[in-house]
């Protein structure tokens, strides 16, 4: 089975990003590029790290008119990612024109509530209930839009998975015991999500602000 962590590559400097994703590809099987890395360095970005041979996942989180989506969408076809994703809050029509807009070969994924929110938080919104009740609703709606699956954290993907089988699920909020949870509030172990159906486990900072990436990479990669 390939190796479902993939790196965010959260990091300002296009040197230190390569050299950060040589240091730890040969315990990853992806990289996600997202908002940070996209406004700093682009499509040119994107094709530097592409040279490293692994899958890009393009975290774009898109959420605007069904139509400027879609032109986005036609954008990035050039780019070839594998996964990008789009916030499942856009709606239904949004989400449907995204997948038809999207290269053959990207998986489409919702964001249904990000991994820094809780309850609370989601109030603050305006939508009341549970984190949990909302990504179950969000998840029934982008499968209605026809995505691939979608982003919601270690606690509700059990849940999700069971009621969208053949789902694709993306996990982040992932922390080992001894990392700090930082802006992340609904957090579990890489290991726990992907027992519970994750299909890709993302990773940032305990990879990327260890003292030994590699090592740190290694690491969560053997208790898989
Ligand atoms: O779409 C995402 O990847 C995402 C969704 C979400 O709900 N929470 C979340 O943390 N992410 C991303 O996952 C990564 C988590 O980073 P770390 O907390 O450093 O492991 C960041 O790049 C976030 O942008």
């Amino acid at each position: 089975m390939s190796n479902p962590v993939y790196l965010a590559l959260d990091l300002p400097q296009l040197d230190a990003a390569k050299a950060l994703a040589e240091q730890v590809r040969a315990h990853i099987g992806g990289i996600k590029l997202g908002l940070e890395f996209f406004c700093a360095h682009g499509h040119h970005g994107v094709h530097e790290i592409a040279h490293l041979g692994l899958p890009i996942f393009l975290d774009l989180k898109l959420h605007d008119i069904p139509n400027t989506v879609a032109g986005a969408m036609q954008a990035i076809h050039v780019l070839e990612p594998a996964i990008v994703t789009v916030h499942a809050s856009g709606g239904r029509a949004m989400m449907e024109d995204a997948k038809a807009a999207a290269a053959n070969g990207t998986r489409v994924v919702a964001v249904t509530m990000l991994t820094s929110m809780d309850d609370r938080d989601l109030m603050q919104t305006g939508v009341a209930g549970k984190a949990h009740d909302q990504v179950l609703r969000l998840a029934e709606l982008a499968q209605t839009a026809g995505l691939d699956g979608i982003v919601c954290s270690g606690h509700e993907v059990g849940s999700v998975h069971r009621q969208w089988k053949d789902g694709f699920f993306v996990v982040p909020g992932l922390r080992m015991g001894n990392n700090g949870t930082g802006d992340q509030k609904r957090v579990v172990t890489p290991r726990q999500a992907r027992d519970d159906g994750a299909s890709v486990l993302v990773v940032g900072r305990p990879i990327s602000r260890a003292d030994d990436p590699a090592a740190a990479a290694r690491a969560i990669e053997a208790t898989l």
